[in-house]
Parts: structure tokens; sequence; C-alpha cells
């Protein structure tokens, strides 16, 4: 038995040890609710949450962030918002390792994220605004990233399968990007994936939604955009400094429901529904099925939207939320390299923040 405890059993035989990390999180709904409850687990135990905050109040004080309902009690208690005094609770704490976790959908915040890592927080994020987001605010954070900050960003795409990961490895190994293609949103995954024109495509979608599979906006998904960011995160990666603007998208958002807010969208979800049992029908009697595809062509060329594909293309044998990245390379070059599995919900999208939290100590 080795005479060394590790932090996390130092922590755990001592509750009133030092933890290695200290963690404000920013964010309770979803995905911030499910990384609450993998804080209670012995996982965890060598991070101290010491700040948490939804959109309009926070908390700093340990007996509040110690509370189990936590979650649901800062829906109506806690101090107003104010991002100073969350990292003022990381600086008055002494762990080695300071870090915000951003479980939010929210632009503003994102556009920090490269402040904080300037200043000295690491930053842990599923928010893909930044890193998806235009070039300018991505090449901020290349920028701030080398004053040592560590990125956090697993959850960003996939949900926290191996995907950047694998395209960081090669790249370092020296093997270069040729193409990329899949499904890259486990909503839309989950959406095509059931849909036989049987029920409404609004009555899934709600059912997405419940699941924790949507954005917190599902237009986001449906019209391409956070597929696209996704695209992005992953061709910046591998070394192409994409603009949005060059990602061609799709959306599958009639014109109509664009300019509506989103209770009024979510209210209106029917009209979704002909537009799309038309392509349906029309694929369906030529024998094909209809995938939302991301695709990166070895021309710098990038698409997202729905293609009908057929019934032996890799995208048809998919289930539940499944994300499919097809990775060709100068190595991989005649079979591609393929990372699959369930790319949405708040467990596994959990797990991936926690991984990177874990991985700065
Ligand atoms: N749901 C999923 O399967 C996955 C989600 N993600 C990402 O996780 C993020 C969160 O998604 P969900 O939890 O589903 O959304 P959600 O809508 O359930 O939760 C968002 C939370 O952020 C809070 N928030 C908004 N603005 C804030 C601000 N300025 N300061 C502090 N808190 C603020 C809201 O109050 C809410 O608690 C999104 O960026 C999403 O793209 C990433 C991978 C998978
Ligand atoms: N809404 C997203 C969640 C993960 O990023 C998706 O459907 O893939």
């Amino acid at each position: 038995m080795s005479a060394v405890l590790t932090t996390e059993a130092a922590v755990a035989s001592n509750p009133l040890a030092s933890p290695a990390i200290a963690a404000v999180l920013l964010g309770t709904g979803v995905v911030g609710g499910a990384f609450l409850k993998l804080l209670n687990t012995p996982a965890a135990a060598s991070i101290r949450l010491v700040g948490a905050a939804n959109s309009r109040r926070q908390q700093t004080q340990a007996e509040h962030l110690a509370d189990r309902a936590l979650r649901e009690k800062l829906k109506s208690h806690g101090d107003v918002r104010n991002d100073a005094a969350l990292l003022a609770a990381l600086d008055a704490h002494d762990a080695a390792v300071k870090v915000v976790i951003d479980a939010t959908a929210c632009g503003t915040l994102a556009s920090r994220h490269s402040e904080w890592l300037a200043r000295g927080y690491h930053v842990v994020t599923a928010n893909k605004s930044l890193a998806g987001g235009d070039l300018p605010g991505w090449r901020t954070l290349q920028a701030a990233l080398a004053s040592g900050g560590r990125y956090g960003d697993s959850a960003t795409v996939g949900a926290g399968l191996p995907v950047i990961s694998t395209l960081r490895r090669l790249r370092h190994c020296g093997d270069a990007l040729l193409t990329l293609e899949g499904v890259f949103s486990g909503s839309l995954s989950y959406l095509f994936n059931q849909y036989d024109g049987s029920q409404p495509f609004s009555a899934l979608l709600r059912r997405a939604r419940e699941l924790g599979y949507t954005e917190p906006d599902p237009r986001c998904d449906l019209s391409g955009e956070d597929v696209a960011r996704k695209l992005l995160i992953l061709a910046r990666c591998a070394g192409f400094a994409l603009r949005p603007d060059e990602v061609e998208v799709e959306s599958l958002v009639p014109e109509s429901l664009r300019g509506v807010d989103v209770e009024t969208f979510l209210a209106r979800l029917e009209e979704l529904d002909e537009p799309l049992a038309a392509r349906f029908a029309e694929a369906k009697a030529r024998g094909g099925s209809l995938r939302f595809l991301a695709r990166l062509n070895q021309r710098g060329r990038a698409r997202v939207g729905l293609v009908e594909v057929p019934a032996n293309h890799p995208a048809t044998r998919l289930y539940g939320t499944d994300n499919q990245f097809a990775l060709s390379t100068t190595r991989y070059n005649t079979q591609p390299l393929v990372i699959q599995g369930p790319g949405a919900g708040p467990e596994v999208t959990a797990q991936a923040l926690l991984g990177d939290v874990l991985a700065l100590a």
C-alpha cells in the first residue's frame, strides 16, 4: 500500500484539509445542476466550491454552497449577480488551483474567459460561444492561453467525447487533418434517428428538450448554429482558423419563427412539422434518410445542414444522441478515424467538466 495519500484521499480522510482546487460555477441549469450532483461524489473530493451563480443570483457562503438544494434555492435566494464577488471568493481561498466553470450559454460571460485566464484563473467551459465564435475572440483566447492559464473545453464538442483531445494529439504528432465529417449535434441526432413520420417532429423536439439535449433556446440547434460552432472549434484545433461566415449553414427554423422570443417559439413548435414531414417523405420515396451533417473538406469548404443520405451511410447507424466524427488525416487516409457515442445530456456533459477540472491539479 502506498504511504502517500492522494489529494482526493487526503481530503476525504480529513474534511478540513485544504482542497487542491477552488471553483466557481456559473450556471446551475441542466448541465450546471448535474455538475453540482457530481461535486457530491468521492471523485470530486479535491474540489471546493467557493461560489455558484445563475443569471440573476449567486452564493459565496460555505453553508449555502454545501446545501444539496443550492440549485433550487438560488432561484429565489442569494446575492445579486456580480462577477467580481465570485472572483474575490476564489482569491480568498488558498487552493493552488483556481478555476471558473462556465455552464451557461451566455455570450457575454464567454467573452470574459480570456480576461479571467490572463488574470491567472483557469477556465473550464461547456459554453462554446468564445472558442466557436468570431475569429478575433478566438485569437484573444489563444493569446490569453500563452500566459499559462488552462482552458478545459472537452464539453464543448461531443459533450466530452474524446474528439478535441484526439485532434490536438494528432496535430502534436505532425499529422494533419484532411477532412472532417459527421453528426455533431446530440439533439439533432436524437431527432433524426427517431423521426419516421409516425409522430410530429415537434413532439420529438419537446421530448429532446425535456431530456436536456437541446440548447436553452432550441433554435440554436435547429438553425445549425450550435453545429457550426462545434465545426469551428474542431477546425481551429486542427489548425484552420475559419471565420463563422466561412461555414455554410442550413437552418431548419422557418422564417416566421426566427424573430420571436423563446416562449413564443416553444408555443408554436407545430409550425416545424409540415416542412419536415415533406422533406422526410421525399427522402423516403427515394430510399434515403435525413441526417443533419457537418462537413469540412480538403479545400477548407465547410457546410452544416440536413442531408438526404443513402441507407448504407454510417450516420444511419446512430442511436439516441450519438455523435459521429470521421477524421481523415495524412496518416488516417485509407479509412477515417471515427469517434462515436452519446453527444448530449446533462450527466455526460457534467462529467466532461469534472474531468477537465480534475486535470488542472
Ligand atoms: N445540454 C447538453 O447536452 C450540453 C450542453 N452544453 C452547453 O452547456 C451550456 C449550458 O446548457 P444547459 O445547462 O442545457 O442550459 P440551461 O438553460 O439549463 O442553464 C443555463 C444556466 O446558465 C445560467 N446563466 C445564464 N446567464 C448567466 C450569467 N450571466 N451568469 C450566471 N449564470 C447564467 C442560467 O440561469 C442557467 O442556470 C450551454 O452552453 C450548452 O451549449 C454543452 C454540451 C452538452
Ligand atoms: N444542444 C447540444 C448539446 C451539446 O452541445 C446538442 O444537441 O448537441
